[in-house]
């Protein structure tokens, strides 16, 4: 599925948090969202993912306009990963997971095959199926983050949207979840701060600054030592991946 913005204006009160926004993101493609704190991604993912109304701009999923799209029936294609997501605490690692199949059953329907395979295939991908029954609450930070990316993939959707999936992770971790994102048959749209990464596993990258998009192409055309500085404030060698040909971050003391 296909996801596309148009000019998408967004605010609080007086301020302007962002200002006439346009991507397209290809059936499959993942593209990175990267920038400053307080430069506008989190907001723009929530107006994308439709949590947020946009005061100017659209959003099409597959071609329709959200705004017109039951909560429900968005759930049941596109998944949003947030920053710091919160769950009940007295609840088990399987009972979050299950969750993502909510949008799926109706209220009549038990608990068919299908949910079970998408749980225990969904806390697989993350590495978490030896903790389904473990008190949510006793999971490290880490653990949680896995976890509710599980509970976004038990969603099985066409779209996922991911606000900084790596964060509390690992190494591994951050690779693994970030190659199965890339790699599953879906169209993604991932903030990340770890410029490196963006580089890694996006197929293009949007840079956002001041609640603007001030780049987007693919990680070579985007990722110069010009932009860093401009952008981040930072010195920075560029060199180019020889094992993946995606270009490489060096910064500078
Ligand atoms: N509801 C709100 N009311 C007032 N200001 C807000 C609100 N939501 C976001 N902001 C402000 O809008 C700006 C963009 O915030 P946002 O969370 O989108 O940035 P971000 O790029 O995701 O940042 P970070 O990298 O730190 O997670 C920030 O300055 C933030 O303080």
């Amino acid at each position: 599925m296909s996801v596309l913005a148009r000019d998408l204006s967004w605010g609080v009160g007086q301020k302007t948090i962002v200002t006439g926004i346009s991507l397209s993101v290809k059936e499959g493609e993942t593209l990175g969202l990267i920038g400053p704190n307080g430069s506008g991604k989190s907001s723009l993912l929530r107006l994308i993912a439709g949590l947020r109304r946009p005061r100017s701009g659209t959003v099409e999923i597959n071609g329709r306009d959200i705004s017109g799209v039951s909560r429900r029936s968005l759930a049941r294609e596109v998944a949003f990963v947030q920053q710091s997501a919160s769950t009940e605490t007295s609840v088990s690692v399987r009972d979050v997971v299950k969750l993502g199949r909510t949008p799926h059953r109706s209220a009549l329907a038990g608990w068919s095959r299908e949910d079970e395979d998408a749980v225990r295939g969904a806390l697989e991908r993350v590495d978490m199926a030896g903790h389904s029954s473990q008190a949510w609450q006793t999971l490290s930070g880490g653990e949680r983050q896995r976890v509710h990316i599980a509970r976004a993939l038990a969603q099985t959707p066409n779209v996922m949207f991911l606000d900084e999936p790596t964060n509390h992770l690992d190494i591994h971790h951050q690779i693994e979840i970030l190659r199965m994102v890339r790699d599953l048959d879906l169209t993604s749209i991932v903030a990340l701060h770890d410029l490196n990464l963006a580089a890694m596993f996006c197929d293009r990258i949007m840079v956002m600054q001041g609640g603007t998009a001030v780049a987007c192409g693919t990680p070579e055309e985007v990722l110069t030592a010009p932009l860093l500085r401009r952008v981040f404030r930072v010195d920075a060698e560029i060199s180019c991946e020889a094992s993946c040909g995606r270009p490489h971050i060096r910064f500078a003391l």
